[in-house]
C-alpha cells in the first residue's frame, strides 16, 4: 500500500513535469522518461494517483499469448533460469513479456513470493504503457529501447517503490517479441545501485535474442563472426545467414544493424558483396579446417573479423550431392529435361529462377512457401518440386485451408481416433498429416488457417509427431511441408491473424510465382493449354487464330492459369473448325473482373460479337430465392468481392464465423472464382 501523503507528492511532480513542463531528472537521458509520461498522461490517459495492482488476464488469454510465442519460450527458458539465479539472492524477480506486455513466464524469490504477487508480479500481469503509464516493460516495447525505471519514475501511484531494469527482444523481422525484466520490490533510493542489474538483464536478453536468431536461421548457412577469434566460442558479435547460392538471407540484430543494412550505400544482397571473398571460397575454408575459426575482410571498410561456420541443419544425405546436371539444365533454361517439371511452361526468366532454387532444396528439411495470385501455379509447382523429390514414391497429398469449415480443418489435418465422435462418421481417420508421411503435404491457401490449429500445426513440425483426435499417444511422423498462399502473410502477423513462429518456420524457401499477364512466356503458356485441351479433346488440329492469341496475350487474366486453362476448355468445345477465333472464347472472358474492375486488355473486335450465353452464369443463383435470401446474397457477394474472396475477412466483416459464413455460401449457391467450373 502506498501511503496518501506519497501519492499526493507523486501526482504533484507528475504535474510540474507534464503539465509545467519542469525537468524530471538531472541530464537528458531523463528526457525519454518525461516523454513516457506525457504520453501516459494524454495519450494513455492513465490516472497517477491509481493504486490498485496491475490487470491480469484471464487463464484462457495467457494460454493464447503463450501459444503465440511457444517457440521463443521454450529458448528463453534458459537465459531466464541464469538471470534468476544471478538474481535470487538480492531479491529480485525476474518476469518475460510478451510483446504486448503479458507476462508469459515469472521466476519469483521464494521468501518474498508472497509479497510479489500481492503487488501483481506473477503469470498473466499485463505492463503495458496503456495500462500502467511508464513502466519498465511497457515503455522499454514503446521505445524498442532499453529501459531502467527506478522507483518514482514510475507513473502510476501503485508501482513508485519498484526498480524495473527492461530490455525488449527482437525477432527477426526487428519488431519485439518480448521483454526481459528483473524487479525488486524495494530497491535502494539511489539510481546507481540498479546499473549493474540494468547490465545483467541486458547481457541475457542479448543472449536469448542470438539463441532465438540461432534458431530461426537454422535452415540456412550460418557465419558467426567477433572480432576476436578465442572469443567467438564464449560471445557472438555477428551472425549473418546464407543459402546455397550465397544470396544473404538475414542475421542477428546486430548484423542486420550494423553489416547487412548497408549504411548509406546498397544493403549487400551476397557474401560476396559484404565480404572479399566468395561463397565458395568460404565453404572451402570452413570445410578444411571444421569448427576453426578463419578470417573474413569487410568489403565496406576493411575490417577483419573473425568467422565460424555452421552447416544448415537438418539436412538428408541425398541433399548434399546437388543434382548438378539438373541444375544446369535449369540455368540453361532446359526445364523441359528435368523430371517432375517437364510438363509445365517454365520459359520465363523468374520462373527458371525458382526452378533452379527448388532443385537445391528438393531434397533438404527445408520447408517451402510459395506465394502467387490465384491460378498462378503454386500447387502445379508444390507438385512439381515432389515429384522431383526423393519423396516422389511417397504420397503428395493437398488440403485447401479455405476450402473448407474451419471446423472440419482439425480432423481432416490431424485425423481422429475410432470412436472419437458419436455418430455416423465415428470411424477413425488418419488425417492428412500422417496420410502424408514420408512424402510431401501441401497445405494451400495456409493464411486461411484459424490460429488454434496454428498452434497444432507448429507443434507437430517441432516435435515431429501427431495426436490425433481421441488418441492417447502422439504417433510419429516425417513431414516436408509446402505451403501457399495468396495473401500477405506478414501483413496477417502483424495483425494477430498469423502466428509469426509458424511463418517463420514455414518460409524456409520462399518462391513467388508471376502472375501471368507478367510472364515473359505468356504466348507459350497459351499455346501450351491450347494443345494440352485440345489433345484432351482430341482435336489435335485445333489452333488458335493469330488474332486470338494476340488478344490473349494482351488480356490481364485475374485468375492467371487457371482461368486460361478453362477459358481454352471452353473454346476447344465451341470451335467448329481447326481455329480458334475470337467468336469462340467465353462471352466474359474481356468483360469486368469478378471484382468490379475492367480487364485491361480489352478485345475491340469481340465488343461487337454476339453475346453467347453460358448455360449457366456463374454468378446467378440456380435455384429461386426468397427476397431476404437474395439480399443476403448480394450483401456476401459485394463483400467477398470487396474482399478479393478472402473468406475468414469477408464473415469477420459481416459478422459472421467461418462456419456460418460458408454454410450460407452453399445455401445460397455463392462459389468462388476459384471453384468454377464450365461444367453445366
Ligand atoms: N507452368 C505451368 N504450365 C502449364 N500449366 C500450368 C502451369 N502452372 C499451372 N498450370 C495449370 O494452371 C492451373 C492452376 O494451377 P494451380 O492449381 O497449381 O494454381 P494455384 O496457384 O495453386 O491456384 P490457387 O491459388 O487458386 O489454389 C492448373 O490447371 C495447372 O495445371
Amino acid at each position: 500500500m502506498r501511503r496518501p501523503q506519497e501519492i499526493v507528492q507523486h501526482v504533484g511532480r507528475v504535474i510540474d513535469v507534464v503539465e509545467r513542463g519542469l525537468p524530471l531528472g538531472r541530464d537528458s537521458s531523463f528526457e525519454r522518461l518525461a516523454r513516457s509520461w506525457r504520453r501516459s498522461l494524454s495519450t494513455h490517459q492513465v490516472d497517477p494517483a491509481l493504486a490498485t495492482t496491475p490487470r491480469v488476464v484471464t487463464a484462457q488469454e495467457l494460454r493464447e499469448h503463450r501459444d503465440r510465442i511457444d517457440a521463443f519460450m521454450r529458448i528463453a527458458r534458459e537465459g531466464m533460469d541464469r538471470l534468476h539465479t544471478q538474481l535470487r539472492a538480492v531479491n529480485y524477480c525476474v518476469l518475460l513479456t510478451d510483446a504486448e506486455g503479458v507476462t508469459v513466464d515469472f521466476r519469483t524469490v521464494p521468501e518474498l513470493d508472497k509479497e510479489f504477487k500481492a503487488e501483481g508480479f506473477r503469470v498473466g500481469t499485463c505492463w503495458s504503457e496503456a495500462l500502467e503509464g511508464t513502466c519498465g516493460v511497457g515503455t522499454a516495447l514503446i521505445d524498442g529501447q532499453p529501459m531502467l525505471v527506478h522507483r518514482d519514475e514510475h507513473f502510476r501511484s501503485h508501482n513508485i517503490a519498484f526498480s524495473c531494469s527492461s530490455v525488449p527482444i527482437f525477432g527477426p523481422d526487428d519488431h519485439p517479441v518480448a521483454v526481459l525484466d528483473a524487479t525488486a520490490l524495494h530497491a535502494p533510493a539511489q539510481r546507481e545501485s540498479q546499473l549493474l542489474v540494468y547490465r545483467l538483464v541486458l547481457d541475457r536478453a542479448q543472449q536469448i535474442e542470438n539463441a532465438f536468431a540461432w534458431y530461426n536461421l537454422r535452415p540456412y548457412w550460418v557465419l558467426q563472426l567477433g572480432r576476436l577469434a578465442e572469443y567467438l566460442s564464449v560471445q557472438t558479435d555477428y551472425l549473418v545467414a546464407f543459402d546455397d547460392s550465397g544470396r544473404l538471407v538475414g542475421g542477428n540484430r546486430r548484423a542486420r544493424l550494423e553489416l547487412l543494412d548497408g549504411g548509406d550505400g546498397p544493403a549487400p544482397a551476397f557474401i560476396h558483396e559484404l565480404f572479399e571473398c566468395t561463397t565458395n571460397e568460404i565453404l572451402a575454408t570452413a570445410h578444411a579446417q571444421p569448427g576453426q575459426a578463419f578470417p573474413l575482410r569487410l568489403t565496406a571498410n576493411g575490417e577483419r573479423l573473425f568467422a565460424i561456420l555452421r552447416a544448415p541443419a537438418p539436412r538428408s544425405r541425398s541433399g548434399l550431392a546437388l543434382p548438378q546436371a539438373a541444375c544446369d539444365a535449369a540455368e540453361d533454361g532446359a526445364c523441359a529435361n528435368i523430371p517432375g517439371f517437364s510438363h509445365l511452361a517454365l520459359d520465363d526468366a523468374r520462373l527458371r529462377g525458382n526452378v533452379e532454387r527448388a532443385l537445391k532444396v528438393a531434397n533438404r528439411d527445408i520447408p517451402v512457401m510459395l506465394l502467387g495470385e490465384t491460378g498462378t501455379g503454386k500447387e502445379a509447382f508444390a507438385r512439381a518440386i515432389h515429384d522431383y523429390s526423393d519423396r516422389r514414391a511417397k504420397p503428395f497429398v493437398a488440403l485447401n485451408c479455405a476450402a473448407i469449415p474451419e471446423t472440419l480443418i482439425e480432423s481432416e489435418l490431424f485425423g481422429y481416433r475410432d470412436g472419437a465422435f458419436t455418430g455416423a462418421r465415428s470411424k477413425g481417420v488418419r488425417g492428412k498429416i500422417l496420410q502424408s508421411d514420408g512424402g510431401t503435404l501441401f497445405l494451400d491457401e495456409i493464411g486461411d488457417m484459424p490460429l488454434q490449429l496454428q498452434s497444432r500445426l507448429l507443434r507437430v513440425l517441432a516435435e515431429g509427431e501427431v495426436l490425433p483426435l481421441g488418441a492417447e499417444t502422439p504417433t510419429p511422423v516425417r513431414l516436408h511441408v509446402v505451403c501457399a498462399t495468396h495473401q500477405d502473410l506478414p501483413e496477417l502477423v502483424q495483425q494477430g491473424r498469423f502466428r509469426e513462429d509458424l511463418y517463420y518456420r514455414l518460409n524456409g524457401a520462399v518462391f513467388l510465382l508471376p502472375p501471368l499477364r507478367e510472364r515473359e512466356d505468356i504466348r507459350g503458356v497459351i499455346d501450351k493449354v491450347t494443345r494440352e485441351e485440345a489433345t484432351t479433346m482430341d482435336r489435335p488440329d485445333l489452333h488458335l487464330a493469330a488474332a486470338t492469341l494476340d488478344a490473349l496475350a494482351r488480356h490481364d487474366w485475374p485468375g492467371n492459369i487457371r482461368q486460361l486453362r478453362h477459358a481454352m476448355r471452353y473454346a476447344c468445345a465451341i470451335a467448329d473448325g481447326d481455329a480458334i477465333e475470337l467468336e469462340h472464347l467465353p462471352p466474359d472472358l474481356f468483360r469486368a473482373r469478378p471484382g468490379g474492375h475492367a480487364a485491361t486488355a480489352r478485345v475491340d473486335a469481340f465488343e461487337d460479337a454476339p453475346p453467347l450465353r453460358l448455360p449457366f452464369h456463374a454468378d446467378a443463383p440456380r435455384r429461386a430465392l426468397s427476397n431476404t435470401e437474395a439480399e443476403l446474397r448480394a450483401q456476401m457477394l459485394a463483400a467477398l468481392r470487396r474482399h478479393h474472396w478472402q473468406v475468414t475477412v469477408t464473415a469477420r466483416e459481416l459478422g459472421m464465423s467461418r462456419a456460418t459464413f460458408y454454410r450460407k455460401m452453399a445455401r445460397l449457391q455463392i462459389v468462388s472464382p476459384n471453384r468454377r467450373e464450365f461444367d453445366a
